[in-house]
């Protein structure tokens, strides 16, 4: 049998020391050039501006008639229509004179205003409408030109996400190409004797693989392109092993299982001979063991290790606390980190007298009372997945040796929205 260790080499570090931490360690960031169509879900890796004017011609508000201002009402001769997309040559509209146009054309030659249609009526006759109603002032239902967006506007800074809007004001302005972030690659294996894959039978002592499909479909919400190296077993030579193909094929690298005192936990001794642990041990409930660590590749750049703890619990909130704002930082993210709300909670609960909780709940908004209001998913053991299915926060709760009363105001780290 391996020797057994009866006390951690790591020192118990708070939450936010290894968050800053892990987050220092990914300064360095790639960039990459894609086509704005493609641009969704990148974060901007330059100041964006305007190529053109938007709209790029002075264009119709409504469906109306193309007139010049001043115009008194009465009959008006028509000189032709101005349909948009359709109409190349336009007719030249003097004071006296309209064309009818359609919303979003371009204002033909002299025109300066439109009047709408319901402001007009038949005249009886065909070369001729009957204006109701007067202009009242110049451009009166006109776009100018660059009244949306003036050319050379900012119109994305550096740092942020291209999401649905963004990606369409960029066609909207004319611009084709634009430097983003490129998107972290990640590997991810479980570690474990016991572990199956699903899908085979189960012999005594063993159970299924949660975890790596876990982490799995978490990246695939985020959009990013994952090696899956499968389960590992629990010996130093496979652990090792699969870390030397892991940071061949990826910058981050994602295991779970293996880091906490049992005698066949190798991936921190492993990971302590291919570079540097920077923490191994945090004060959270659950996730006590989660490990953080760098490797130089061999072409040296700097790879991102994160061990996550066993216990499924634990996997996926050290999944939300650590892995998702650093994936977010080597993304560009100027804010890599999850938003903070507060909540009130609808049960009493019972703190952890050691380490401070991260309460997986279910947040609803009062509309009586314009609040979020807090419902626990219940029994919180770090082995019972059914505490994180339903949830969208997790809850701070302090460590303190007393019970929080149902009212309470706590912060809550809202999950599923890492976009
Ligand atoms: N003496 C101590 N023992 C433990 C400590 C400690 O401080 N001192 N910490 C405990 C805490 S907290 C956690 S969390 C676990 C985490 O340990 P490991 O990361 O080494 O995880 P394992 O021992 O490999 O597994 C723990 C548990 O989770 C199950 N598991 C593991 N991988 C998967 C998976 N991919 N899918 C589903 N379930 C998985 C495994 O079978 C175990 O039941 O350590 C405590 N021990
Ligand atoms: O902290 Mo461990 O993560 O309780 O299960």
């Amino acid at each position: 049998m391996s020797q057994v260790s009866r006390c951690s080499p790591y020192s118990l570090i708070e939450v936010d020391d290894a968050l800053s931490l892990a987050l220092s360690e990914a300064s360095h960031r790639e960039l990459i050039q894609v086509q704005s169509k493609e641009a969704f879900g990148f974060v901007a890796a330059e100041n964006i501006y305007a190529k053109s004017p938007f709209p790029p011609f002075k264009a119709s508000l409504k469906d109306g008639y193309a007139v010049r201002h001043p115009l008194s009402p009465g009959k008006k001769q028509l000189v032709g229509t101005v349909i948009t997309g359709r109409s190349k040559e336009l007719p030249q509209v003097n004071s006296e004179q309209a064309a009818y146009i359609t919303t979003g054309a371009p204002l033909p030659p002299g025109a300066d205003s439109v009047i709408p249609v319901e402001w007009t009526a038949e005249s009886g006759d065909p070369g001729f409408v009957m204006i109701s109603r007067g202009t009242h002032v110049s451009g009166q239902e006109v776009r100018q030109i660059g009244s949306d967006i003036p050319e050379g506007e900012l119109i994305i800074s550096d740092g942020s996400h291209i999401g649905v809007t963004e990606c369409a004001l960029l066609i909207n302005c004319g611009v084709e190409r634009v430097q983003v972030y490129k998107r972290p690659k990640v590997a991810v294996f479980s570690t474990g004797n016991e572990l199956v894959e699903i899908g085979n039978s189960l012999s005594f002592g063993e159970i299924y693989d949660a975890n790596r499909p876990l982490v799995i479909a978490a990246l695939r919400k985020m959009d990013i392109e994952i090696v899956d190296l499968g389960i590992v077993r629990d010996d130093e030579v496979h652990v090792r092993e699969a870390f030397e193909r892991a940071l061949k094929l990826a910058d981050i690298i994602i295991t779970s299982g293996g880091v906490s005192m049992g005698s066949h936990d190798y991936v921190k001794k492993v990971l302590e001979r291919l570079g540097k642990v920077h923490f191994g041990r945090v004060r959270m409930k659950p996730g006590k063991p989660l490990t953080f660590a760098t490797v130089e590749s061999e072409n040296s750049s700097k790879r991102f290790v994160v061990g996550l703890p066993g216990n499924p619990v634990s996997c996926y909130v050290c999944f939300y606390l650590l892995v998702v704002p650093l994936i977010r930082k080597l993304s560009g993210y100027s804010k890599p980190h999850l938003p903070i709300i507060e909540a009130e909670l609808l049960d009493p609960i019972r703190l952890d007298p050691e380490r401070p909780e991260y309460h997986r709940s279910i947040l609803q908004w009062n509309f009586e009372r314009h609040i979020y209001q807090a419902k626990s998913t219940g029994d919180q053991s770090s082995s019972r997945l059914l505490s994180a299915t339903k949830a969208n926060a997790l809850l701070i709760l302090p460590s303190e040796n007393k019970t929080l009363e149902r009212g309470t105001l706590v912060p809550a780290i809202l999950l599923e929205c890492d976009k």
